[in-house]
């Protein structure tokens, strides 16, 4: 696919982040969480987009556990309505690396009501998002290594290939449902390994030999 030069700036679209939940069996399991039979979808807000150059990681007023979640996303290029597998990738305009931020006591409170995730994963800056990564740089999605440190600790290390549903089917069995537009991005999960970050953490992410992010984390005030 060939990429408009405007769409390496899709974090400035606005357009829709569809988030998949519970996409590694390890990390299901680290959870306690059941291995689902079909993907688990939530959606996170444009507001909610934080490049690197922008400022810190804030924690949200009230929240005493805020998790890391490193996952790679895709940046869709053109529109994907009943989209079968096979078609899949030729919607694909390029990748992104990010961190799901999850203020998990928020996140276990409304899971224990029954409510909706929205308090836990869309408040401002729960997105840290890397440049466009193009087509090119990452010949095979689903083979690709991620990982995440806090303090130069390494916490997170998984790799793509280990993901329930892969991208294929992901976004195939997304657009049966919903339409996704160019410039939409879609979060695939994560490997096992979350946990909480504090105010004065140094939060660092990567894909092995493509790219790496650091962000600072404030408490907003
Ligand atoms: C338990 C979660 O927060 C689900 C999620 O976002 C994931 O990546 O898995
Ligand atoms: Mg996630």
């Amino acid at each position: 696919m060939s990429v408009s030069k405007n769409l390496q700036n899709f974090t400035q679209w606005g357009r829709k982040i569809v988030a998949v939940g519970r996409n590694y069996r390890d990390h299901c399991a680290e959870l306690g969480n059941p291995i689902p039979k079909s993907p688990l979808l939530f959606m996170k807000p444009p507001s909610s987009y934080l490049i690197e150059e922008a400022g810190p990681i804030l924690i949200p007023r009230g929240c005493n556990d805020i998790h890391h979640e490193v996952e790679l996303g895709v940046v869709i290029g053109s529109k994907c309505q009943d989209v079968s597998e096979k078609e899949v990738l030729n919607h694909v305009a390029g990748y992104a690396l990010t961190l799901d931020m999850t203020a998990r006591d928020f996140q276990n409170e409304a899971k224990a009501k029954g409510n909706p995730w929205a308090m836990a994963k869309c408040f401002d800056t729960a997105l840290p998002v890397s440049r466009f990564i193009a087509l090119n740089e990452i010949p095979d999605p689903g083979n690709v290594e991620l990982w995440c440190k806090v303090n130069g600790e390494e916490r997170q290390r998984g790799t793509t290939s280990d993901m329930i549903f892969s991208i294929s089917h992901l976004i195939s069995y997304i657009s049966k449902y919903f339409t996704l537009d160019e410039g939409d991005l879609v979060l695939t999960g994560t490997p096992a390994g979350v946990g909480p970050v504090k105010e004065g953490d140094v939060l660092s992410c990567g894909i092995t030999d493509l790219i790496e992010m650091n962000f600072n984390v404030k408490r907003k005030l």
